[in-house]
């Protein structure tokens, strides 16, 4: 499946609603492994479906273990602490959850195993875990740069007589792995683990040693550092076993929660599949938030945030130690954006080896903003961005899922967020965006299109002036480029000279005066003249291309009437009311000559009609954004209506959705 190049987000006004969260990886990854290696089959639900998931059952299957789907819950066969398979290849893509504790298990195991990824995997550090593996006789070669995957695994021969070391500071994935797969070596002696370094990420280690505990192995451990593994330790099924939702991912949801009131328009947002119980760390990215200044409800099975507290206009900002939730620590760098004061996120120093630098990759996307950023080797700072400093920007995601997902919370802020590669989620979450715009709230747009004289701009400026919101009349945007082309000598049928001429309009619209530069164009735009030659260039695809970022820049808080001819079919597919109006021929040359008159312009009645007749075929037979009502647009012939009632009668339709 092709996922696409990038994803516009439409500008964000609030947000609300209720969640139900993915699985967590890092759990549905330990929880297979372990049911993998126990003895007796386990039921498992609530298990991630995602590609690292996916590399995890795909390795699975390639060591022997026998994986059925049961409905919605997976049956895990144990193979009793060996796997069936004494060799294989394995692909491990970038799942880092899925390579560490099988390189400890298979290691222990002995065999014949190639593991290799994707190119990101082969820059990712394991030079710490296999270390510690090589200390107690595990035969393990690096197939490319030492201390990188890809790895080759043969039979060693295991001494464990002294405690093993292993570094906590960098992963603490190593960590993990080792007390994962340690088990298996267990059956006669205890076996210690010495942690060198200060531990990061403990919470993770504790989710590991919780799991482990419902596999029937319980480890004892010393301030976190020096851990043991009892005597006579193995794998026991627990039968049954449900995979909490993702706490990382719930972050999102819970600062939409937060940031989707700053309009004053945003309702609770509530994630389900979390709570105050979780094994996660990254719950406290909750705690977080109510330090910061966030309104939290914790329930049972669930976790929901109501904006700010009473009082509160912004998020405090501040240092926040974030060692222990280095996963949900990524979606405080945007919060902060938000934040009355500038935000410091220490203890990230494990960021420099995830899915890329994400400090680096950080800190450059949260500058193409706007944002003034400063970070060191395991910190970040992020200084508050104004309204007027944001600037519209492309993100990179650097085939990294929580960057993809962080910066569609950018969307709350004044400026276009377009996401690049944002199909880089399908790692932990494949239906992000879908379910982030189930609880996001667009800015909202009325759509209104028809043909010339047909009333568009009169009701759609009535409208803007009734409700406060923005107005876009899209027909100026072609009538300057016809305007200039005009001016320029540019042919109408030079489609390439038209398209850069609108890509870099010089146009500003302010009230009812329209700017090409520093010259008042309002008038010199209206003629008829224009009009026709605007109606000529605007059936070129690449000119209209050329004004739909513009076109679409114009959505801003509190909202936008938008007038045209594809206003709701192309340019704003999801406006929250689609209009089209329509009048009989007779009548809107009839409009429009009184409008001429009126002006001073000199023309007939009958010549009047003929140019809107010719306009209309133009603008209804052209084979790029043609004149057409959307599927969802309320049809309004305006023919025996004054405007006033006009105005009344989509009131009322945007009052019923509203
Ligand atoms: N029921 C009505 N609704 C809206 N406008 C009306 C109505 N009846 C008469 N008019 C008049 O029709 C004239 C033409 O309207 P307007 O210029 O808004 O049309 P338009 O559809 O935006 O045209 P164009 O696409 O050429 O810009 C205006 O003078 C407006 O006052
Ligand atoms: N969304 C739009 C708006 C306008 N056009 C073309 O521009 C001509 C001038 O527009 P007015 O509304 O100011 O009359 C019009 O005839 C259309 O051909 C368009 O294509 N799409």
């Amino acid at each position: 499946m092709t996922s696409p190049d990038f994803l516009d987000l439409p500008p964000l006004i609030g947000a609300g609603g209720t969640v139900r969260l993915p699985g967590s990886k890092s759990i549905s990854n330990r929880v297979l492994l372990l049911a993998a290696l126990s003895s007796g089959s386990t039921q498992v639900t609530g298990l991630l479906d995602s590609d690292d998931t996916r590399v995890m059952l795909a390795a699975l299957h390639a060591l022997g273990v026998k994986v059925e789907q049961q409905g919605a819950a997976t049956l895990v066969h144990g193979c009793g602490g060996r796997f069936p398979a004494r060799e294989a290849k394995l692909f491990m893509g970038n799942a880092g959850t899925a390579i560490r504790p099988l390189t400890a298990a298979l290691a222990l195991l002995g065999g014949s195993y190639a593991l290799a990824g994707v190119p990101r995997m082969h820059e990712r550090p394991i030079g710490d875990l296999v270390d510690a593996l090589r200390s107690i006789g595990c035969d393990i070669g690096y197939g490319g740069q030492p201390g990188f995957p890809p790895l080759n695994i043969g039979v060693g021969t295991l001494r464990i007589d002294a405690p093993i070391r292993v570094r906590g500071d960098v992963s603490s994935q190593f960590l993990s792995a080792l007390l994962l797969a340690l088990p298996l070596a267990a059956a006669a002696r205890d076996i210690v683990i010495e942690v060198a370094g200060t531990l990061i990420s403990r919470p993770y280690v504790e989710m590991t040693c919780k799991l482990l505990a419902r596999f029937g192995v319980h480890i004892e451990h010393q301030g976190w550092q020096r851990f043991i593994i009892p005597a006579g330790s193995r794998f026991v099924s627990p039968g049954r076993i449900a995979v909490e939702g993702d706490a990382s991912s719930a972050s999102y949801f819970l600062a939409a929660g937060v940031l989707g009131t700053l309009h004053g328009q945003g309702q609770a947002v509530r994630v389900e599949g979390v709570d105050a119980n979780s094994i996660q760390g990254d719950v406290q990215f909750a705690r977080v938030l109510e330090q910061l200044g966030a309104r939290v409800e914790w329930g049972e099975g669930f976790i929901a945030t109501h904006g700010l507290r009473e009082g509160r206009q912004r998020l405090a900002g501040g240092t926040i130690d974030c060692v222990a939730i280095p996963d949900a620590a990524m979606t405080l760098a945007i919060t902060a954006l938000f934040a009355e004061a500038p935000t410091t996120l220490t203890g990230i120093g494990s960021w420099r080896v995830k899915e890329t630098d994400r400090i680096a990759a950080m800190a450059a996307e949260l500058t193409k903003l706007g944002a003034q950023v400063e970070a060191g080797s395991d910190w970040l700072r992020v200084h508050p961005l104004p309204a007027e400093h944001w600037r519209s920007a492309a993100i990179a995601t650097y085939d990294d899922h929580r960057m993809a997902m962080c910066f569609s919370l950018a969307s709350f802020g004044p400026a276009d967020i377009r996401i690049l590669e944002p199909g880089c989620v399908s790692k932990t979450f494949p239906s992000y965006f879908q379910a982030f715009a189930a609880v996001a709230r667009p800015v909202p747009v009325i759509a209104i299109d028809g043909p010339t004289a047909s009333g568009k701009g009169t009701v759609a400026a009535h409208l803007a002036q009734a409700l406060g919101f923005h107005y876009l009349d899209s027909g100026v945007m072609y009538r300057a480029t016809a305007l200039l082309a005009q001016r320029q000598g540019i042919a109408l049928d030079d489609e390439a000279a038209l398209a850069a001429l609108a890509r870099h309009l010089p146009i500003r619209c302010e009230g009812g005066t329209v700017w090409l530069g520093p010259e008042n164009a309002s008038d010199a735009i209206r003629t008829e003249a224009v009009g026709q030659a605007a109606s000529t260039l605007s059936a070129l695809p690449a000119v209209r291309r050329a004004l739909l970022d513009l076109q679409r820049s114009l959505r801003r808080a509190p909202g936008l009437v938008a007038d045209g001819r594809d206003m709701g079919t192309v340019v704003f597919p999801d406006a929250r009311l689609k209009v089209f109006l329509t009048a009989d021929a007779q009548a809107r040359a009839e409009r429009r000559h009184k409008q001429l008159i009126s002006k001073g312009i000199s023309t007939t009645l009958t010549q009047v009609l003929h140019e809107l007749e010719q306009r209309d075929a133009r603008d209804t037979q052209r084979s790029v954004a043609a004149l057409k009502p959307a599927q969802d647009a309320l049809p309004l012939n305006t023919s025996a209506l004054d405007v006033d009632q006009t105005v009344h009668q989509v009131l009322q339709w945007w009052r019923q959705r509203s």
